[in-house]
């Protein structure tokens, strides 16, 4: 066996592509959305390498276009979950102890998979499945994951490089074990490459994974359970179960060798879990890793000295890409009295030329919402803010589920500013503004600190340096991700670690080797060459004072 120390290659962030029309890029991912046009994909759950088949179906459609269907997947129980844990566990020992640079190679791998072969395919199935138009599934699907992969590789062998000091004497040394156990990866509805990340991260570090994604996310999930596969992933290193979450809860939280969850998705699914892990916590071999990101309430925040171009453009791209469906997306708007007129303006025109429908069509901005049980609930919203005198929808407020679950893009103007759809996630293309005087800056920025329990993502727009440094000092912990003349979305891997604190999540940062540390259990190794041979002190007049120091610490 040869040995060498390596160096993986420094990660760039993925260029994205423009699929403007007749390009090459245009063209594949037309072609793939159209071969995917006319099948039903018939999904399996993927247990210790194999495909699992229960015959329970559940029909896929896009939610652009209900009535289609587009696949079936095989809903598991909690028998599933149980076979799912014991393949990870089975798999356990021979990935953990495989050496690092073989896990970073199928990563690494994965990340060309996606840039060349996959990425229409991944692109098309995240359109159809979760209603993204081709833009943004490319910056999710495509750019961001394969940026994930890349940048954590590069991130893992840093934090292996870190080494503690050695006296004279002796070789201190710290190793980095996988989790002993298995990693529990719950993922949302809303970004594929979260849904490819919080499995990958923590197996990139020698863990084994049971991996249960949203069932609104199935359809491209079994795209990322292919591209893993192929990168080299071994049988039962990542398993993908299709149940309920409670009954994967139900199962997993309640056996010894539960390690770790890493979780994306909404805080109340998240406190409970929490909750739960609390109560069970006699059970377990190890006190489990608990990594959360959750929801949000993120804000603009503009000064008098704002441009009212900038803060318009930051609105309408930060609040309605994706149909507000980004957990940064912007919710609630403070505008100050002197410029709000025209920022709201712009703010209008941009929105009556959105134009709304079908991802196949390219010429749409905006589709639909993820499914019908949020469809009713925003809708449910926009009629109350209809009825109610004190507030006053100047776009959108529409709603049509009759094909697809198409929510207009809505701003509604509140004069209170704790109007409930200023405090609550409503998680949809829907902006609450409140008009503030100009003069109350201050007053202002303590509205926005403690409207809402949140602190994920938010803007401040300023021209005048003083406001800025202000509202930097007054926000301080009103957002774990905070941006200064720049709209609250679209954090890029390695440049924006992401991530909120108070109600918004554990603040882990995803992306970045603060969230890979979180996969792995240090072990200092202290090896002394040649070992003291009498116990007593110098000054119990025997011992070599030299020999006393590579003790310094007892
Ligand atoms: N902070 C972030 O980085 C971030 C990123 C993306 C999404 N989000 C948040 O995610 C939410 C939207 O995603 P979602 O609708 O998929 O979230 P969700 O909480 O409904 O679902 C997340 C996952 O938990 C599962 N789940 C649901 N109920 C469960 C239960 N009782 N027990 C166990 N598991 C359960 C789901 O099936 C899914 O796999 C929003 O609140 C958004 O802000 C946060
Ligand atoms: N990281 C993404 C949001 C992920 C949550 O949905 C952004 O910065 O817009």
């Amino acid at each position: 066996m040869a040995n060498a120390f390596f160096n993986v290659p420094i990660p760039i962030n993925e260029p994205v592509k423009g699929y403007a029309p007749g390009s090459k890029e245009r063209l594949e991912l037309q072609q793939q959305l159209k071969s995917l046009r006319n099948l039903e994909l018939d999904i399996p759950m993927y247990i210790g390498g194999k495909e699992v088949r229960t015959g329970k179906l559940e029909r896929i459609s896009p939610p652009h276009d209900h009535q289609r269907t587009i696949g079936h997947f095989h809903a598991g129980d909690a028998s599933h979950v149980t076979l799912a844990i014991e393949a990870a566990l089975a798999a356990r020992t021979a990935w953990a102890e495989l050496p690092w640079e073989h896990r970073a190679a199928v990563f690494l791998k994965a990340a060309d998979l996606l840039a060349g072969p996959y990425r229409a395919r991944i692109n098309a199935a995240t359109m159809l499945g979760q209603s993204k138009n081709a833009f943004q599934a490319e910056i999710d699907a495509a750019c961001e994951l394969i940026d994930f992969f890349r940048f954590n590789v590069y991130y893992m062998q840093e934090i292996y490089k870190q080494q503690p000091e050695s006296l004279p004497g002796m070789w201190n040394r710290v190793e980095h074990r996988a989790l002993e156990g298995f990693v529990f990866a719950l993922t949302p509805f809303n970004f594929t490459s979260i849904a490819g990340n919080l499995p990958s991260s923590a197996a990139m570090m020698g863990n084994v994974i049971v991996w249960k994604p949203a069932n609104t996310q199935i359809y491209s999930a079994q795209v990322l359970m292919e591209l893993f596969k192929e990168a080299g992933v071994p049988d039962g290193v990542i398993n993908l179960v299709y149940v309920d979450g409670p009954t994967a809860g139900d199962v997993i939280f309640s056996h010894r060798d539960f390690a770790g969850i890493h979780f994306t998705g909404s805080t109340g699914v998240f406190q409970n879990i929490w909750k739960t892990i609390g109560q069970n916590i006699h059970l377990y071999k190890s006190y489990p890793r608990i990594v959360g990101e959750t929801g949000g309430k993120d804000f603009i925040l503009a000064h008098h000295s704002a441009h009212p171009k900038a803060v318009a453009v930051a609105m309408s791209r930060g609040a309605f890409e994706y149909q507000g469906q980004k957990c940064s997306a912007a919710s609630r708007v403070y505008l100050p009295s002197n410029t709000a007129e025209e920022i709201l303006g712009y703010v209008k025109e941009d929105l009556a030329s959105f134009k709304m429908g079908d991802v196949e069509d390219f010429g749409n901005f905006i589709n639909a919402v993820i499914s019908e049980a949020s469809f009713d609930k925003l809708a449910k919203y926009l009629d109350d803010a209809k009825a109610d005198p004190n507030v006053e929808i100047i776009a959108g407020g529409g709603h049509d589920k009759s094909k697809g679950y198409f929510i207009e893009p809505t701003v509604i103007v509140a004069k209170d500013p704790k109007y409930v759809t200023m405090c609550e996630e409503l998680f949809g293309p829907v902006l609450t503004v409140h008009v503030y005087d100009e003069n109350e800056f201050e007053e202002t920025l303590a509205l926005v600190d403690t409207t809402s329990p949140y602190a994920l993502t938010g803007a401040v727009f300023a021209q005048d340096r003083y406001a800025i440094d202000l509202a930097s000092k007054r926000l301080m912990n009103a957002a774990g991700n905070f941006y200064i003349n720049d709209k609250p979305t679209g954090a890029v891997v390695g440049q924006q670690p992401f991530g909120g604190a108070r109600a918004s999540g554990t603040n882990d940062k995803a992306g970045s080797q603060l969230n890979l540390i979180r996969w792995v259990s240090p072990r200092a190794i202290k090896e002394t060459f040649v070992p003291v041979t009498d116990y007593r002190y110098p000054f119990l007049g025997s011992e070599p004072a030299e020999d006393l120091n590579r003790d310094k610490g007892l």
